[in-house]
């Protein structure tokens, strides 16, 4: 067992929306350990961005009706704005999606940074101090070297001339390592990177991934990754966890998940990463349920191709199959890997044995032989 540094707990978030309430996030729960990267997988519109943003303080328009967001022993949920402000300015830091929103188009890269010194862990603006800082030359001098090291770090070769650059002057490869640049400057404890990658072309994405990689190694900072590419998490992360339609289906370390893939919806974003499947069966049919009237049960059986009817009636509560590895699904057979459905409340229904089952090693076939699965 890790030091944890973020553990959500049975966290829900709703949107009010013009079509009813939408039931985004349904009940999940995992951990952050301290020096550690945790993945969250999934499909684009499965929550994953909705997750970090509840974790950041970043959804404003949101309901929390249920859930607990615990950093550094704390329910940040019981925090005032200002107070889990003044965290996310130090604790916490965020690298984007898309590196041209993130940045402002206004200011150099430069100034940007240089904001970010000047005001980290400042929870309101105080016009004596911000005068300080204005006059304060031997603050500025310092906080500029500063920012250009970080440059460096970054493998920028020109820190200097970037530093002074504005962000539509840089290529797509160089803004991605500025945000990263920038969130590292306030020395995060937890990093949040949201796809970082998405928006570079395949090869500049594995440079800046490797890079952020070794960034956070060197300083042993904590590492929420988005993704939605299993290959990529199994690059980056120590822990996996698998989104499906707002809820966590299954959950373990990279290498167990990678050797023993259960939830259906696992097995089938494996066999949808071409260098690890044999060719067939390449993806998942069909789309993510409506939010605004989810499935009571399984929100995975309209598109699993094990499903029963009991699938539809009864919740496949989170169980636990090994060490440390969690699946939400009725083919597995385990107990409830919460206490809140060790209750009574969660029926245990028999579906049956899964059909990829191994009786011979009590294991599951890995992921090399997932393709062959689709023609027995
Ligand atoms: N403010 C909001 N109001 C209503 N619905 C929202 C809001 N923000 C997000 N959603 C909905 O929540 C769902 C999950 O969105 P989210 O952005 O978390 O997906 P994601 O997993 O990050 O996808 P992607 O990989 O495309 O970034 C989507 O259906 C989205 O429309
Ligand atoms: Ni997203």
């Amino acid at each position: 067992m890790g030091d944890p540094l973020l553990e959500v707990r049975n966290l829900h978030v709703h949107f009010d929306t013009h079509d009813g309430v939408a039931e985004v996030i349904n009940g999940i729960d995992f951990t952050l350990n301290r020096g550690e990267t945790a993945a969250l997988v999934g499909e684009t519109g499965c929550g994953k961005s909705v997750t970090v943003k509840a974790i950041l303080g970043l959804l404003p328009s949101a309901r929390i009706p249920a859930g607990e967001i615990v950093y550094k022993g704390e329910n940040v949920l019981d925090l005032s704005d200002a107070q889990r402000h003044a965290r996310r300015g130090t604790d916490m830091s965020m690298i984007m999606q898309d590196p041209m929103t993130s940045l402002n188009p206004v200011l150099t890269v430069g100034e940007q940074m240089l904001d970010v010194l000047k005001w980290q862990g400042r929870s309101r603006l105080s016009f004596t101090s911000w005068m300080r800082d204005k006059l304060d030359r031997g603050t500025n001098d310092a906080h500029r070297e500063r920012a250009i090291e970080m440059l460096g770090d970054v493998e920028i070769s020109a820190p200097e001339r970037v530093f002074e650059s504005y962000p539509v002057e840089l290529s797509g490869g160089m803004r991605q390592r500025v945000l990263i640049a920038i969130a590292l400057l306030s020395e995060p404890d937890l990093l949040v990177a949201d796809e970082p990658g998405t928006a570079l072309d395949v090869t500049t994405e594995a440079k800046v991934l490797d890079l952020l990689d070794d960034l956070v190694e060197e300083r042993d900072t904590s590492v929420l990754y988005i993704t939605h590419d299993l290959g990529i998490a199994r690059e980056v992360s120590d822990y996996i966890n698998v989104m499906y339609a707002g809820e966590v289906v299954e959950q373990a370390p990279t290498g167990e998940l990678f050797a023993n893939p259960q939830h259906p919806y696992t097995r089938g974003l494996l066999s949808s990463i071409p260098s690890l499947s044999t060719g067939i069966g390449s993806g998942i049919e069909g789309h993510l349920p409506d939010y605004t009237d989810p499935p009571t049960a399984c929100r995975f059986a309209d598109r699993c191709p094990h499903a029963e009817p009991e699938c539809r009636e009864f919740y496949p509560y989170p169980r636990t199959t090994g060490t440390d590895h969690t699946v939400a699904c009725h083919l597995f057979d385990g107990p409830p890997a919460h206490a809140r459905h060790a209750e009574g409340d969660a029926v245990d229904v028999d579906i049956g044995e899964p059909p990829w089952y191994d009786r011979a090693d009590g294991r599951h076939q890995s992921n090399a032989v997932l393709g062959g699965e689709s023609q027995s």
